[in-house]
């Protein structure tokens, strides 16, 4: 390798993207890893988002607004991780949110028929098409349901905190099925009760070395980075 994190194998160009359930740790772990590899970072704008607020008021009359909102945001983000030609940590991945909020919203009633097939052909015709690149690793955050309930609660927004707990449940069980099936792109999975990088920061190491792994051994059989997707017209 000439050119990356040669200690740890991890490309300049890789283009890691961080999964899993509200409050699991994401925004945390996306700030160590691109502060440890010296990665650009990917936000999810939460507190700029002209409508959460209100989805947590009144999920029916939001979801849809919301929804093609949060795409608008991701696309955005992804085209730009694409101009820089990769060396990005994102904060959550743009399957989840059809695989996980639109489809959710949709099987609860919260979001109707017509604007959850509206929302599904426009996901469809800007993501999954051969010409859009996929990251060169999911990063999926798992714990227990108690643990990340408890982070929800202690980050304190209100807007969360005020959702009863049901909703994080359902969603919670919703990330289990939806990983035990996603196949878009690598998978490695991390158990927050096995690493604590907020008191130990050294405890990002043997993730680094693992990240190492996963990326050599999928661009070995795969040929391509994230950003040179060999399908992707330039
Ligand atoms: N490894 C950790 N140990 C202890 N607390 C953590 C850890 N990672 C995240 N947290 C805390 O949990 C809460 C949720 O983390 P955050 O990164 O904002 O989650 P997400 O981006 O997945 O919603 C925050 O208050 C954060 O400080
Ligand atoms: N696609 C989405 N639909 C509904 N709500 C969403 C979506 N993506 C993120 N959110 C919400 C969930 C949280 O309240 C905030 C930020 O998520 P976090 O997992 O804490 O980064 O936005």
């Amino acid at each position: 390798m000439t050119n990356g994190n040669h200690r740890l194998n991890i490309p300049n160009d890789s283009v890691i993207t961080i999964a899993g359930t509200v409050g699991v740790g994401k925004s945390t772990m996306t700030n160590a890893l691109a502060n440890a590899l010296n990665f650009k970072t990917s936000f999810e704008k939460v507190d700029a988002n002209p409508y959460l607020d209100k989805f947590y008021d009144d999920f029916e009359r939001w979801s849809f607004h919301l929804q093609i909102y949060f795409l608008a945001e991701r696309f955005k983000e992804q085209k730009k991780i694409f101009e820089y030609g990769g060396g990005f940590v994102q904060d959550r991945s743009i399957y989840e949110d059809t695989g996980i909020f639109a489809k959710m919203h949709y099987e609860k009633g919260t979001m109707s028929e017509t604007d959850y097939q509206t929302y599904k052909s426009l996901f469809d015709s800007m993501v999954m098409t051969p010409y859009f690149p996929h990251p060169d690793l999911l990063i999926y955050l798992e714990g227990s349901f108690d643990h990340i309930l408890d982070r929800i609660q202690k980050r304190g927004r209100p807007m969360e905190q005020q959702t009863p707990v049901d909703y994080w449940k359902e969603m919670y069980d919703r990330y289990q099925a939806w990983i035990n099936d996603f196949n878009a792109c690598p998978v490695m999975r991390i158990n927050i009760a096995d690493y604590d990088i907020i008191n130990d920061q050294t405890s990002i190491e043997p993730i680094l070395e693992r990240i190492g792994h996963f990326i050599q051994h999928s661009r070995k059989y795969t040929g391509s980075g994230a950003c040179h997707h060999p399908n992707f017209v330039e």
